[in-house]
């Protein structure tokens, strides 16, 4: 196990297995394109209107709408439905995606309690894979902070040409 996925599990408090149980049932199959457009937009009206502005913040340069879009395009390809998102936006990458944001344990917490509500108010995704996908969301959150985290270490160390010293 990578040590971001390790680090992922730990913080998360979800096991890789019960993160990726997601793939044991085609969740695209089970529940349809409407229930990943309805769950992807109850969870932006929520974010943009959220009361916390240090988190409405973060998706300011966001076109609302094609956050929508970039978010049930991943979620329907991730979960066994056609790769709509690779073909629009190329590979998901989604730590190199999040780096300019900053992916902290804070922002994770609101993330998922966003996504949380969303999930509440989707009715049309049953219980059983609300489970499986709040555990993969809660997993992939943590393996986002883990990320971030890295590259927060990266930028700490000083380039080689700040000691002054020459390489050979
Ligand atoms: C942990 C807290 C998180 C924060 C603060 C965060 C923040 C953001 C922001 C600001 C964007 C840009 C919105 C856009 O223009 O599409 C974004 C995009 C995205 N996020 Fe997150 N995110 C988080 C967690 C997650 C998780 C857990 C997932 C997947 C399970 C995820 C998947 C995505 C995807 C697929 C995109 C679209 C990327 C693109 O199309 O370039 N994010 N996120």
């Amino acid at each position: 196990m990578s040590t971001l996925q390790h680090k992922a599990s730990e913080w998360s408090g979800v096991p890789t297995a019960d993160a990726f149980a997601i793939d044991e049932t085609n969740l695209f199959d089970k529940l349809g394109l409407q229930a990943f457009v309805n769950l992807s937009t109850n969870f932006y009206n929520r974010v943009y209107d959220d009361e916390e502005e240090w988190f409405r913040s973060i998706f300011a340069s966001s076109v609302k709408e094609q956050a929508i879009q970039n978010q049930y395009e991943f979620f329907v390809q991730r979960m066994g439905g056609p790769p709509l998102f690779s073909q629009r936006r190329g590979h998901p990458a989604l730590i190199a995606r999040h780096r300019p944001f900053p992916v902290t344990h804070q922002a994770a917490e609101r993330w998922l309690h966003h996504m949380q509500q969303a999930l509440d108010s989707t009715s049309d995704i049953d219980d059983d894979s609300k489970i499986k996908m709040m555990n993969f969301f809660r997993h992939t959150a943590y393996f986002l902070v883990a990320g971030d985290e890295l590259k927060n270490q990266n930028q700490q160390v000083p380039c080689k040409h700040a000691t002054g010293k020459q390489q050979p």
